[in-house]
Formats: structure tokens, sequence, C-alpha cells
């Protein structure tokens, strides 16, 4: 009997650069060395993937045999193929389908943690998502009680996010007190599940210098510095709120394991200044692991076979690493 993971691969959007990445991925013998590979779609998006990335590689449809599995989505295939390097409702119907299938084969036990390669939010809004993003379906589609959020990934940084896809407009009156503490405290549980004991957590300000003294908005004096109050009587090692145009200069030099963002773009383009060939998106919160690479669908790099397979590598990693401890609910607020 295996030991490894079983991690189930979806190939996102199949307009975008996902196909390849996956192809390139699963053709490494490393991969199956260390999990149990059940890649999710149809035999034609199979080999078209491992044309895309000029890979190939032996599957088959029995489990447990070593070879990477394929498991059918059930999705429906345009007699024409599907469109590369733009958003469809038909990429985004089996982008979705794949998933669908992906949260179900762990729902059954069936597999540890789920990696998908990118998604194209307009895809999946054309196909009909009625959610703002993916991480929001996977609840409705997991039906478990279960809540995501999105965590950003760095080998030496996490960052997790108090707003997310959502109008910039919305942002200030998205921010709570209740989920900055939410957020701060879920934050902790995934450092202290990386290993790291007692995380030190910068929490970034809303406005221009911390809204210098209630000069600029006064978020920081009425909600945040209240939160980060509280996050330090339940024992958490938060500190802040400091100016967001420079806590990641300090989170660089290793002052913080976590910080945590008022909005996306807060994080995510310091994220990707940082490492844009090693961010991982993992959707925590939920009864199933699920990682994603920080990057997107990248139309522009279709059939060029130069995208970077780095990121996509350590979303495989970290699922491994959370499969292997078969339980996903050490990403749980508690
Ligand atoms: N993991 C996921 O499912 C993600 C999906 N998205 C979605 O992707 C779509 C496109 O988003 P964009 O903002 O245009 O971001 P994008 O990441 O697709 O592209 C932005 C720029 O980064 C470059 N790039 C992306 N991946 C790369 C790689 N592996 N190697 C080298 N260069 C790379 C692209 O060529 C482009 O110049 C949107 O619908 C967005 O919601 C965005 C981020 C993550
Ligand atoms: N599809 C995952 C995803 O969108 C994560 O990236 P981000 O938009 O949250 O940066």
């Amino acid at each position: 009997m295996t030991t490894k993971p079983r991690i189930a691969l979806t190939f996102g959007d199949p307009a975008g650069i996902g196909p390849e990445l996956v192809a390139r991925q699963v053709a490494d013998p490393e991969s199956s060395r260390h999990a149990e590979i059940v890649l999710v779609g149809d035999e034609t998006e199979l080999t078209d993937a491992m044309a895309d990335a000029g890979v190939e590689f032996d599957w088959s449809r029995d489990h447990g045999d070593g070879r990477p599995t394929l498991v059918d989505n059930g999705g429906e295939r345009p007699a024409g193929g599907f469109a590369r390097r733009e958003a469809t409702e038909a990429g985004g119907r089996w982008a979705m389908a794949s998933l669908r299938r992906a949260l179900e084969l762990s729902k059954e036990g069936a597999v540890d943690t789920i990696v998908f390669a990118p998604l194209n939010k307009s895809s999946l809004h054309l196909a009909g998502m009625t959610e703002n993003d993916e991480m929001s379906w996977f609840e409705t589609v997991l039906d478990d009680g279960t809540r995501a959020t999105e965590l950003n990934v760095l080998p030496d940084l996490i960052t997790a996010r108090v707003t997310s896809h959502c109008s910039i407009a919305e942002v200030a009156d998205l921010i709570t007190y209740d989920l900055v503490v939410e957020r701060g405290l879920l934050l902790q549980q995934v450092l202290r599940a990386r290993g790291i004991e007692h995380p030190r957590i910068g929490v970034c300000a809303l406005n221009p210098h911390a809204g210098e003294g209630g000069r600029f908005g006064r978020h920081e004096i009425e909600i945040i510095e209240p939160a980060v109050a509280e996050l330090a009587r339940r024992g958490v090692a938060a500190t802040g709120p400091y100016p967001s145009d420079t806590i990641f200069l300090r989170a660089r030099d290793g002052a913080f394991d976590g910080v945590l963002t008022m909005y996306h773009d807060q994080g995510q383009i310091a994220v990707k200044l940082l490492g844009f060939d090693r961010g991982v998106t993992l959707a925590g919160g939920l009864s199933v692991g699920v990682c994603t690479p920080a990057h997107g669908t990248a139309f522009d790099l279709v059939g060029t076979r130069s995208a970077n397979l780095g990121a996509y590598q350590h979303a495989f990693e970290l699922a491994v690493a959370i499969g292997a401890t078969r339980d996903p609910a050490v990403f749980h607020v508690t």
C-alpha cells in the first residue's frame, strides 16, 4: 500500500499556460516519487498538454500502479476544441468540471490535496460562476461549512488578506475588526503548521503612513489597532499597523514570518516582486488543501514554451507537504 499523498491535478483554463505546466511537472519523474498523481480532465486534454509542453510520459487509468492516473472530469468538450489565449464560456465550464470532480474525489477520500493550474476568472464568470472567485465557489461546491481565504506562500513568508477579490472602492467598508482578528488567527495557525511555533506577524495599515495620526483616515485607529491588540491578547505575536509601503522591506529582511494585508494588491505586488517564480496561493480554511501558482493564465505565453515552471512546482510541493500530513484541518481556524 502506498503511503505517498494522493494529489489531484487539474489543467486549469484550457486557453492558458496551465496544461503545459501540468505536463512539464508530471513528466519529471521526481513528481511521482513524492506523490500519487491523479490527473483530472480527459485523454485529449492530457495529450494536448504533453504536445504543448513537448514532453511525453506514461499514464494509466488504474489506480495504484505507480503511474499518474487519469480521471475523467465528465465535462463537455466543444466539437472544434477549445479556443486558446482567450476567455471563453466553454473553457470556464471545462475548468469548473475538472475542479468539481477533484473536490468530489477529496470528499470521497480518494485524494488528499488539489493543485489547480491557472484559471481565468472571466471564463469562470462567462460559464456562470456567480461567486466572485473560485475560492468562494469551492465553499459552495464542498458545502461542508468550511470557509476559504487566500494565503500567499513564499518559502520564508506567508501573507493573508482581510479583503480579496473585490473592487478597491469596496475595500474600506469591508475591513472590520472581526475580520482582521479572524485572518490574523488563521495566519498564525498556518505558520504554526509550517513549523514556526511563535510566528511574528506584521499587520499592514490601510492608509498612507498608517493614517498619519488620523489625518489620512481612521481605519488604523478605530479598527486595525484594536484588532492587533486583541490578537496580542489571544497570544498572537502580531504588531502593527505598519505603513504598507515599507512593511515588506522589513519582511524581506526577516522581521516577520507572516504579513496580514488589507487588500489584494497590497500584498500581491510585494509577493510577486519578492518571488514571482516561487509564489503559491493556498486556499486556507477549507476541508481540503487547495494550491495554485500565484500567477495566472498568461495568454501571451501560450505556445511559446517559455513560461517559468517555478511557481507551479512550488504549488505542487506545498500540496505534497500538506497531503503528507493527511490533515487539511491544520489550516482551519479553531
Ligand atoms: N492560479 C490562478 O488560478 C490565478 C489566476 N489568475 C487569473 O489569470 C488571469 C490573467 O491574469 P493576469 O493578471 O493577466 O496575470 P498573469 O499572471 O496571467 O500574467 C501577468 C504577466 O505575468 C506573466 N506570467 C504569468 N505567468 C508566468 C510564468 N509562469 N512565467 C513567466 N511569466 C509569466 C505573463 O506573461 C504576463 O506578462 C485572470 O483571469 C486572473 O484572475 C491570476 C492569478 C492566479
Ligand atoms: N485563481 C487563484 C487566484 O486568483 C489567486 O491569485 P490572486 O488573484 O488571489 O492573486
